[in-house]
This record gives C-alpha cells, structure tokens and sequence, in this order.
C-alpha cells in the first residue's frame, strides 16, 4: 500500500484531528481541549499520511526545550497524536511516519525525541527508550498522618481561581524555578499553561471544578496545588476523594503545608496521586507508607537523534571516559563507536576507532539518558555488556541524576 506522506495544512487540521480522535476510538474530545490542541498545533512540524483524498495517518512534532542533568535546557522533538486509521493498520504506515519525523528532527539540529506512549510496546523498535516513570498513590488520609518541618505554620494559603490570569501568571513562575532543577521537565512555552488548568465540564464526573490553593510567605507566592475534590460521606465517616493534578513548591515548609492542606480537607478520606516525580518528598512525611498504595508507570520515552550531540548535551556526575558501541538499525547515522569524556562541567562526544568498553541499543542509551535508569540495571538484564571491566561502573556513577528525572505532564 502507498500513502503519501505531506506536511499538515492548516485548513486540514479539522480532518485530520478527526481521524486522530477516530483511531483512538472515536469518542470526541470536548471543544475546549480540541480547541487547546488546535493552538498548540505547530503545523509545519505536523504530517499526515494521506490515501488518495482520505487522512489516514497523523503525527505530530512540538518544539520543545527539555532539562537534561546538568541543567540546561535541551531542544527535543515532542512526538505526538500519533494514529494510523485502523482500516490501514500492520501495513507500515506508522513506521513511514516515524522515517520521516526522525529524518526531519535530524535536518532540524534537535538532537533528541521524546514522547509518551498509549502502549509501551510500540516505540522500541523505532529507538526510544523509556527514561522517566511517574509515582502514583491513593493515600488513605484517614490513617495517614504527615509530620511537616520547621516553618510549615508561617505558609497562609489561599484557595483562589485557577485560571485567573494573576493566579496562572504566579504558578507558572513557581512551575519555571522547578523546571531548571528537575531532568525530563519542559520549558512551558506560551500557550501550554493553559494545559494545566483545563477543565471541561464533562470530564468533571461528580467532582468539583478545578481547585487552586497558593501558598504564600510574606506576600510572595511560594507554592501551589492544584485538585479536584470528590467529596462523599456516609454513617462511617468521611469517604471523598481529592485528586491531585499539579503541585509545586519553591522550599520544603511551603511544599509540606500545600500537603497538609491537601490531607485535611474534610469529608475526604483519600488523596489520589497520579502523576508525581518517583523521589517525591511527601514519602518521607507520611507516618504509614503502606497505606499509600505506592506504584509506577512509565512516563516520559526518549530516543537520541544525534547521538554525539545528544551525549554532549548533558554533564556527567562523576567523571567518565567510556567508548561506547552503539546499536542503531533506524537511524543509521549513529551506529558504531563513540567516545564519551565529560565531567560536571560538560563533555565531549566524538567518533572513535577505540576499543569499545560498553555495548548497547541506542534504546537502552536513551533509557539511561536522563540518569533515571541506570545502566548497571541495564546490564543486570542483559542489555548492555561491559567489555572493559570498571567501565560500567564507572558510566552508571556518571549518568545518574541526583534527583529523579520527571515528566509533570503529558503532550
Ligand atoms: C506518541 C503517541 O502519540 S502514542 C499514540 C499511538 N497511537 C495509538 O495508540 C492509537 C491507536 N493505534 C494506532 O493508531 C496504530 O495501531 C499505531 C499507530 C499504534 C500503529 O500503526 P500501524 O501503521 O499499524 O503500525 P505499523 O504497521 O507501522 O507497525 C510497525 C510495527 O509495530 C508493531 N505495532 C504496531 N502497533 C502496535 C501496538 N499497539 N503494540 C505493539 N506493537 C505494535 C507492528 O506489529 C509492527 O511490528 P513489526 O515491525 O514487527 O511487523
């Protein structure tokens, strides 16, 4: 089968946006987030595949600047809305999408792509590795109790409206003074604040509006939470749930006391986590982590597209001086042996005829990239294979990050 491969046109959006909603099962979005995703758009960096006059396949491409360790932000290729017409699928239409979105991220100079996946399973095979998990818990408040530091009490919080603008504008400045911290975490460019405070009716399902509480210390905002509140009571007591959506803090007693806040609110008995950093802190303040119905998920998948500059990108823990051989079969242009030599001032990454020390997948190096996943781990299970001893002892000190890498939200 041949379908025809175009850069999206803006006055296709309505059709093609249609097929997307079509392949992943036809239930309509709500106007307000079809709306949001109307604007995020960047078309010339989206591309449907076409038979004849019908849309049969979309992906998509944000231009994103992403936290690596070290700090700097790093462009990445955020691939999304990623379907193929189930009349046409198991007949490559998706892995024509993924040549030409990885051939067009290369001639754009961004060394890395990332996304997150519907299924696990799909993405491997074009490079991508998965690099972040996210922390989910249903925290029984009822049982739980939180001890908070010093300074907790000095936090007034306020509830406020989500999407005033003042309100939006004061999280988005805590949100940025956490971004630079945190691997995995994206520059929110213009326009994506509005994500966070998305709130279509319908999806509502007998919970509140979206709720806000800022957190403040002598008139400056230091922190906030955003939920939904299920509240729900019977004969026994409290049973409601607060469903936590985002949350941020620029110190530990205003972060503690958004928690705080979040625990006492009546007639709930539960705090739902979803989406939350894997070392999040509140683990360490909760008197009975068995009953927070701790688990993971995996989050944030990412695929070196330059290796060399994608290596290059980041700073290294301790110092490494490794030659990697590389496995690449999709983007060619990175087979073979690499030399890795940084510290954590910066690196370099060069092209060797060396002996090689370690052997991997490019998948596997983009799992280790954003020091999440070590490469011992890697190694335990086979995946990579160490032909210089010490070497892979010393790569995995280099590559870990010193807090979790996260992705606060999906794209
Ligand atoms: C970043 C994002 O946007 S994630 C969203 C992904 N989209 C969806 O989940 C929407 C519903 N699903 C779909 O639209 C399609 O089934 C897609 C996009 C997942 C796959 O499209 P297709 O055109 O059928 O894929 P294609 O024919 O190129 O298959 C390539 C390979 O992937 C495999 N594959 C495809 N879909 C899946 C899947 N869901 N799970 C596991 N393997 C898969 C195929 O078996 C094939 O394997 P092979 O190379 O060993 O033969």
């Amino acid at each position: 089968m041949t379908t025809d491969l175009r850069v999206l046109s803006p006055d296709d959006w309505d059709e093609w946006y249609g097929k997307l909603e079509l392949a992943f099962g036809g239930v309509a979005e709500s106007p307000e987030e079809r709306t949001l995703w109307k604007d995020l758009t960047e078309p010339d960096r989206f591309i449907g595949a076409w038979d004849e006059d019908e849309c049969v396949g979309t992906a998509g491409a944000f231009d994103f600047r992403l936290t690596v360790p070290g700090g700097a932000p790093v462009r990445a290729a955020g691939v999304t809305m990623v379907s193929v017409s189930p009349t046409h699928r198991r007949r490559g239409v998706l892995t024509s999408m993924m040549r030409r979105q990885l051939d067009d991220v290369r001639s754009w100079g961004e060394p890395l792509a990332v996304l997150t996946a519907s299924e696990p399973d799909i993405y491997g095979r074009f490079g991508y590795g998965i690099a972040t998990q996210q922390l989910r818990a249903e925290i029984d408040t009822s049982r739980v109790r939180l001890s908070v530091p010093e300074g907790t009490d000095d936090v007034r919080l306020r509830l406020v409206a989500p999407d005033a603008p003042a309100v939006r504008e004061a999280c988005e400045a805590v949100y940025a003074h956490e971004v630079a911290g945190r691997p995995g975490m994206l520059e929110r460019r213009p326009g994506w604040e509005r994500l966070m405070v998305l709130d279509p009716e319908a999806d509502r399902k007998g919970s509140s509006p979206l709720q806000c509480v800022l957190a403040r210390r002598d008139g400056e905002v230091v922190g906030y939470a955003r939920y939904f509140n299920k509240p729900e009571w019977d004969a026994a007591g409290p049973r409601g749930t607060i469903e936590l959506r985002d949350l941020a803090a620029l110190d530990p007693a205003a972060y503690a006391a958004l928690w705080q806040h979040l625990f006492a609110i009546d007639l709930t008995a539960k705090v739902v986590v979803r989406n939350r950093p894997v070392d999040d802190a509140w683990q360490h303040l909760v008197s009975d982590i068995r009953r927070c119905a701790v688990g993971l998920r995996d989050s944030l998948h990412v695929r070196l597209v330059d290796l060399g500059g994608a290596l290059e990108a980041r700073t290294y823990q301790a110092p490494v001086d490794v030659v990697f051989e590389v496995e690449d079969a999709f983007c060619p242009w990175n087979e073979g042996r690499w030399r890795l030599s940084g510290d954590s001032k910066g690196a370099s990454c060069a092209r060797t005829a060396d002996a090689p020390d370690l052997r991997l997948s490019v998948r596997d190096l983009g799992a280790a990239y954003l020091g999440g996943v070590s490469l011992g781990s890697l190694a335990a299970a086979g995946r990579v294979r160490e032909l210089r001893a010490g070497a892979l002892a010393e790569a995995s000190t280099g590559f870990a990050s010193s807090s979790a890498p996260w992705l606060p939200h999906g794209f």
